[in-house]
């Protein structure tokens, strides 16, 4: 396993209503970049306004960070955060088999949901004080295929597909490290190589599958993610791209 990395803060919690909650409570008092665990999480948020079930021993994080970039470029952090999620799962399985990423930002194994990001900033539309990336993986525990909207991918846990129990503390020590190799990398050279490792860790690419929004739902060929982080479709209208969706396969 590799060291927490430098200039990374980290605290625990026991117990609280949500990370991304306590990451805007608490943002504007910290200096750097700080991670926030808790070990139980009682009002866990997820995308689209869901609610994000989080039993004992999954793992429930958020980082706080402090850009200064456009929020279009702050909003790529999710597929930093999506590559660090990858790579801290070989890191504690010691494989990559079975995993893939899901566009915008779910891990995938074995085909099922094991992680969902959940990237919210506080600040002004132009001026981001700060961002919280909310990083949820059912470490032991995944929710019922009930309790998840019809059609989306079935939820599984790590431990039920590989037998591997890992502790929200090991995870985070794998994932940290994991975090800030893909943050260097981003400020260093930009979405470009992000992008290129996304794509080749993408599940279902090159395969037809539906993009659900508020508005409409596009299904098409996945062509590719373009450097604005949109999903691109070629659908029998065109190619169509697309900004915020779920996807259904
Ligand atoms: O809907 C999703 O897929 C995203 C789920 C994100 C859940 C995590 S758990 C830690 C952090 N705190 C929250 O309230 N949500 C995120």
């Amino acid at each position: 396993m590799q060291d927490w990395p430098d200039g990374y803060g980290k605290r625990v919690l026991a117990s609280i209503d949500s990370t991304n909650a306590e990451a805007a409570r608490i943002a504007d008092d910290l200096a750097g970049p700080e991670w926030i665990l808790a070990l139980e999480q009682t009002a866990g948020r997820g995308r689209r306004g869901r609610a994000w079930v989080n039993p004992v021993g999954n793992f429930a994080a958020t980082l706080v960070l402090h850009p200064t970039e456009p929020p279009e470029v702050v909003a790529l952090r999710s597929f930093v955060a999506s590559l660090a999620l990858y790579d801290a799962f070989v890191a504690v399985t010691g494989r990559p088999q079975g995993l893939s990423l899901k566009w915008p930002n779910d891990v995938l194994l074995n085909g099922g949901k094991v992680a969902g990001i959940l990237l919210e900033s506080v600040g002004m539309a132009r001026d981001i004080r700060h961002i919280g990336i909310g990083i949820g993986v059912n470490l032991k525990e995944a929710p019922g295929a009930d309790q998840v909207e019809e059609g989306a991918v079935r939820p599984v846990s790590l431990l039920s597909e590989t037998g591997i129990a890992v502790s929200p503390e090991e995870f985070l020590d794998a994932l940290a490290p994991a975090y800030a190799h893909h943050e260097a990398q981003f400020r260093i050279y930009g979405f470009e190589p992000i992008r290129a490792l996304w794509l080749d860790r993408a599940a279902r690419l090159g395969e037809v599958i539906t993009a659900r929004s508020m508005r409409d739902e596009r299904t098409g060929t996945f062509e590719t993610v373009d450097a604005a982080g949109n999903l691109v479709l070629s659908t029998a209208k065109g190619r169509e791209t697309i900004a915020a969706a779920d996807i259904f396969f």
